[in-house]
């Protein structure tokens, strides 16, 4: 494979022998004096000192068609080591591998983890682009903030990415759909069960080709509603990319998949009030009962919900290109009873679930008290209008179709 990097960035023979086979973090070298020390001599993370080993036993590429969603990973990987003595220390590119963490780290004991889900797309070019990576990079470090983990400079870790994208390139198939998602990780390394701010990390970034999400076209998906269990409140951690916030969501999915749901939907409080589909954000097309008013209406940032950046899209483009049509576009709460009364009076339109992975997963049912709401898809639709118009308006910009702002080109 040829280099994406200029030989000068390549490893020199001395810090070639500080790679072993796996990551062995500064975090066992840590010492209480260290916790003591200042924190005036903490580094920035800096892009300008990544060091690059090249893999010398390249993977064989998946015929694409074969990809299942985060099963394969490509050559390399990013890690990024973090102490509090030093702050960021030389990022590292190297080939793919485990890390080594002791048993004591306080990752597996107290859940310091935060991560990230982005992709890389490959245009008609052969160039790769990241979709919106700031918005990422802005979410890490919100959580890793919450957990007490180190926070970093959003433009070092996308220079990062962005090697490591563009080194691993050939993983990307071609065509429409496919991509390479990327999944940036911070951990806590420090190897204590106190139980306390950890006084090292490791930020660490592994990438997986991928197919489209619904290979044969749109599949809309049915919803049982969750009213018994709650993925997040005020006040908690809901709106944060924290790996503890997925765990107990298994149960409540799998519920749901016993009855023949393919998601559940989680509702709030006592008024049911909606708020994500699964891992995705939800949004509906409802008519007003009065006027006739067509809304896209989607959950408030109120902390009970992720930020997510597919979120953050679909308003943006429905509020350029949507309102002028006259569609009224609105962040606001709404209840399970306000779509099953839009329902049962024909004004529920479409719901749709909005997210990286699928991009937007339409619904066609949701089961709540017994009733099954129909949310608007004739028998043979498997998408509403906007959905699918929504789909096609992101991919335009992911895959460079056409330039905007939000597609960086690497
Ligand atoms: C709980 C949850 N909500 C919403 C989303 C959608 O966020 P994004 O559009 O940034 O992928 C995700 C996916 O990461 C998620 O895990």
């Amino acid at each position: 494979m040829r280099s994406a990097f200029p030989r000068t960035a390549l490893l020199s023979a001395t810090r070639a022998s500080r790679f072993l086979p796996a990551y062995r973090p500064a975090a066992r070298f840590y010492s209480i004096k260290a916790e003591a020390a200042s924190h005036s001599k903490q580094r920035p993370l800096d892009a300008s000192r990544l060091a690059v080993e090249e893999t010398k036993a390249p993977k064989e590429l998946l015929k694409p068609e074969d990809l299942v969603f985060g099963k394969e990973f490509t050559d390399h990987m990013l890690a990024i080591e973090w102490t509090k003595d030093d702050g960021w220390l030389e990022p590292r590119i190297t080939p793919y591998q485990n890390l080594s963490l002791d048993p004591a780290t306080c990752v597996f004991h107290y859940a310091f983890e935060c991560f990230e889900g982005m992709k890389a797309y490959k245009d008609k070019n052969g160039d790769i682009r990241l979709f919106r990576p700031d918005k990422n990079m802005a979410r890490l470090n919100k959580s890793a903030a919450r957990i007490a983990l180190p926070t970093f400079e959003p433009t070092a870790l996308v220079e990062l990415i962005s090697k490591l994208a563009k080194l691993d390139s050939r993983f990307i198939p071609a065509q429409r759909g496919y991509s390479l998602y990327l999944r940036p990780t911070l951990i806590g390394t420090q190897s204590t069960l106190g139980v306390g701010a950890p006084g090292s990390a490791l930020l660490y970034v592994i990438a997986s080709p991928v197919g489209p999400y619904y290979p044969t076209g749109f599949k809309a998906v049915s919803l049982e509603a969750t009213n018994y269990a709650v993925r997040a409140w005020p006040g908690g951690v809901g709106d944060k990319k924290l790996g503890a916030n997925y765990a107990p969501c298994i149960v409540p999915q799998q519920e749901a998949a016993s009855r023949g749901f393919q998601q559940n939907l989680w509702l709030f409080g006592e008024e049911e009030y909606v708020t994500e589909v699964g891992t995705m954000n939800m949004f509906a097309a409802i008519k007003d009962k009065v006027t006739g008013q067509k809304e896209l209406v989607t959950a408030p940032l109120d902390g009970t919900i992720l930020e997510g950046v597919t979120r953050d899209s679909v308003l943006a483009l429905a509020r350029e290109r949507l309102a002028p049509e006259g569609w009224k576009i609105s962040e606001r709460k709404y209840t399970m009873a306000e779509l099953a009364e839009a329902s049962k009076e024909g004004r529920l339109l479409e719901a749709f679930g909005a997210g990286t992975a699928a991009i937007v997963s339409p619904i066609r049912k949701i089961s709540w008290k017994g009733e099954l709401v129909d949310c608007g898809l004739k028998e043979t639709e498997e998408s509403g209008e906007i959905a699918l118009k929504i789909k096609e308006w992101m991919e335009a910009i992911q895959y460079g179709d056409i330039e905007h702002e939000w597609s960086v080109k690497v």
